[in-house]
């Protein structure tokens, strides 16, 4: 069914297309931005004022991209009248929609080849470079991979303080291809500069040429979101074009990033004056007044008057329940409430899949995951990439196939007499050091800084120089010179870096690590275990597809390094995960991956005062989190000043009135026995009998749960 635009989301769609110009669209959640967008985007294209490949659409997240670009398909498909599903496909395919950050990743691949953005195991190689002098007089004293980002951008920035550290490791990442988010933005931005790039580069860069003279719309999703490091990239991207902005102020919540305000200001003084329009929209069609009424007592008033100065109409009726508040002093009171409020849930008619569980951090929703697992209830975590792709004992394989496959073709290089400046292995060959048990931070620093003497890169120094000639306070050198002999054999073994075979791949660099006996790859459970079997998984479903498509003259290796970012993203949006939108999973999110979705149910886990060292939710998390939930809202532990405690309700499975409604908004049959939830109910928790809370007390839960437990909490709360 085409829902009906409103007036004021139609006077946004039909706007016309003005070169040099912004629109920006104001509105609050649930007012159908991203619907608006997406009809706006056909109508550009049916109207016949702009192709699909002069539009450009930004994201911040591949969340949101991944949103945009499956309602796009549902959009088009209800608005066609006259066009096949393939000729459908090649209208969005032909649209450019990205992240900030994906999109100047391609400008600088096209500009430079491949570079590596930094990752954990990366920050975490290069802490291993800096000497004790660094930390001195600083805090913490024990610091941990993101005290040390922070301070290296300070200083890199500041270009002051311990300038020569900071200048050792630039020249590290300069030289081996490694760059940080900022300097990634910084570059693509250069790269669009037609001042910087030479007429003559400019003609085979072909995708940054389209990019600056063919694209003639840009639309940016979330403009509140942006942070003043984006900029750059952005001013130059809309220089010239119509910029659409579709956002709301109220949203925000990557503060931590820097000034979104500063952002905004500068963004909206790319086109000023006349060339500068401002629409609103109003009607918020997602949540119950009720909800709608507490999510507006936790954003101050200030800026709910900067945003338009109206007050939002709700467009549902009441549905009679407010959200339900309630306060734990004990988690697994908390856990348990969950677990029997969810059983409740779907007694009374509700799908598992309706429901969403909304954490603060990825910590709170493993506990929460794990804990509705023991009971044998299976959720789906939204997370912003596949999870194989963010667990680092992955990325550090892929590290490992890294420093193989450079220092390879670092080998071949060297025999045809090539310059052999700079050396693109050392950064992974560190970060493959650094996980080694025994080799300290001060022998890989010695190490690091004779290669540099002897200018060689550092595998050959560790492989040609013998270990007697090698500084004498480097300890472990026979374990050092190991893991690169046996690096070396994987280098010059044609059946890891030529194979065509994935399997052969995956064992062959899963056997070296093993031997190695990398700490960081040790299961720490029997759970671990099984995460990390199931990503592997992964990445060979990756590998497989990367053989499918991998051009002749390229080694599957090489081309999975290349390519695996992008090619696990498409793989995911066309093959989600099993049994993801079936009705007996619920889903798991932190509030930030949430953004832009809906979800009938939700639960909002909030600062949990218990953690001491997890903040209480910021107003605008909270906003975003609760506006998420378009019939039934838990606030656990959300203590804010603007939230009444009193008006909690728990006897929510017999509350007939708003199961009728509840049905009745998500078009579904009204169940016609209400009177059965309850029996329903008590059957499903005979069937949990031990673990029920009505039944028995936490004290006399088995203890072997109860440790598990704890040992997570106390885990945690040690993060
Ligand atoms: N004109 C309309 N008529 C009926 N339903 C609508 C209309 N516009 C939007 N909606 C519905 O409202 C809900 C919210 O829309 P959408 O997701 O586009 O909101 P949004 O403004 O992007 O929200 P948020 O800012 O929270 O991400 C969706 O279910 C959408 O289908």
């Amino acid at each position: 069914m085409v829902d009906t635009l409103t007036p004021s989301q139609s006077k946004v769609v039909e706007f016309p297309y003005q070169s040099n110009s912004t629109l920006k669209v104001v509105a609050g959640p649930g007012s159908g931005k991203t619907l608006t967008l997406l009809h706006k985007v056909y109508y550009l294209i049916e109207s016949g004022q702009i192709a699909p490949n002069e539009i450009l659409i930004l994201s911040l997240t591949n969340k949101a991209v991944d949103n945009v670009i499956t309602r796009l398909f549902d959009v088009f498909e209800q608005l066609n009248e006259k066009r096949t599903e393939e000729q459908l496909k090649e209208i969005i395919g032909g649209l450019e929609v990205h992240t900030v950050h994906g999109l100047a990743n391609r400008v600088v691949i096209e500009n430079e080849g491949i570079i590596n953005v930094i990752e954990e195991n990366g920050w975490r190689g290069l802490m291993k470079l800096v000497s004790e002098d660094f930390w001195k007089n600083k805090r913490p004293k024990i610091p941990s991979i993101k005290d040390f980002k922070r301070l290296f951008e300070q200083y890199k920035n500041q270009k002051t303080g311990t300038k020569d550290v900071v200048k050792k490791l630039t020249d590290i990442m300069e030289n081996c291809g490694v760059v940080t988010n900022e300097e990634l933005i910084d570059r693509a931005s250069r790269y669009l500069n037609s001042d910087v790039v030479p007429e003559s580069t400019a003609q085979t860069m072909e995708y940054t040429r389209n990019l600056k003279d063919k694209i003639k719309v840009v639309i940016i999703d979330e403009f509140q979101d942006l942070y003043p490091s984006l900029l750059p990239l952005l001013r130059r991207i809309s220089l010239g074009k119509q910029l659409i902005l579709f956002g709301d102020s109220n949203q925000s919540i990557y503060s931590f990033l820097g000034s979104n305000k500063e952002a905004m200001n500068a963004i909206e003084d790319i086109h000023t004056g006349r060339d500068f329009h401002i629409m609103h929209l109003h009607d918020n069609f997602r949540c119950t007044p009720e909800i709608m009424a507490a999510a507006t007592r936790v954003i101050p008033l200030k800026r709910k008057e900067m945003n338009d100065g109206e007050i939002e109409k709700v467009c549902k009726d009441k549905c009679g329940v407010k959200p339900i508040m309630q306060n734990f002093s004990n988690p697994l009171d908390e856990l348990e409430f969950v677990r029997d409020q969810i059983s409740q849930l779907v007694c009374a008619s509700a799908h598992l899949s309706d429901i969403a569980i909304l954490t603060r951090t990825n910590n709170q929703m493993q506990l929460i995951a794990d804990h509705l697992q023991s009971y044998g209830i299976n959720s789906h975590k939204l997370t912003a990439q596949p999870d194989w792709m963010t667990d680092s004992r992955i990325q550090f394989l892929i590290d490992l196939m890294k420093v193989i496959s450079l220092s390879h073709r670092e080998e071949s290089l060297k025999r045809e007499n090539f310059v052999n400046r700079p050396w693109k292995s050392d950064f992974s060959l560190i970060v493959t050091l650094s996980a080694l048990k025994g080799a300290t931070n001060q022998s890989i620093q010695i190490l690091y800084n004779e290669c540099l003497r002897h200018d060689i890169s550092l595998r050959r120094y560790i492989s040609s120089v013998p270990m007697s000639d090698w500084p004498a306070a480097v300890t472990n050198k026979r374990k050092i010179s190991n893991c690169v002999i046996e690096l070396q054999k994987l280098m010059n073994n044609g059946e890891f870096l030529y194979s065509d075979d994935p399997m052969q791949i995956l064992q062959k660099i899963c056997t070296f690590a093993h031997e190695m006996g990398f700490q960081m790859l040790q299961p720490t459970s029997h759970r671990d275990a099984e995460q990390f079997r199931q990503h592997l998984e992964d990445m060979y479903i990756i590998l497989k597809l990367c053989l499918t498509n991998k051009p002749n003259d390229m080694p599957l290796v090489e081309w999975f390094l290349h390519t695996h970012f992008e090619q696990s993203l498409s793989y995911y949006h066309e093959n989600p995960v099993p049994r993801a939108g079936s009705r007996d999973v619920l889903k798991i999110s932190t509030i930030h991956s949430s953004k832009g979705l809906e979800f009938p149910i939700v639960f909002l886990m909030g600062g949990l005062s218990w953690f001491h060292s997890i903040s209480q939710l910021e107003d605008n998390v909270l906003y975003v989190g609760m506006t998420r939930a378009k019939n039934l809202l838990y606030l656990l532990n959300t203590k804010h000043p603007g939230l009444d405690y009193k008006s909690a309700t728990r006897n929510i499975m017999s509350n007939e009135k708003f199961w009728r409604y509840y049905n009745t908004d998500l078009n579904r049959d009204i169940p016609a026995d209400f009177a059965s939830a309850i029996r329903r109910y008590d059957c499903l928790q005979r069937k949990y009998d031990g673990f029920s809370m009505k039944r028995r007390p936490f004290s006399t839960l088995s203890v072997a749960h109860n440790n598990k437990l704890m040992r997570l909490i106390a885990h945690i709360a040690r993060k």
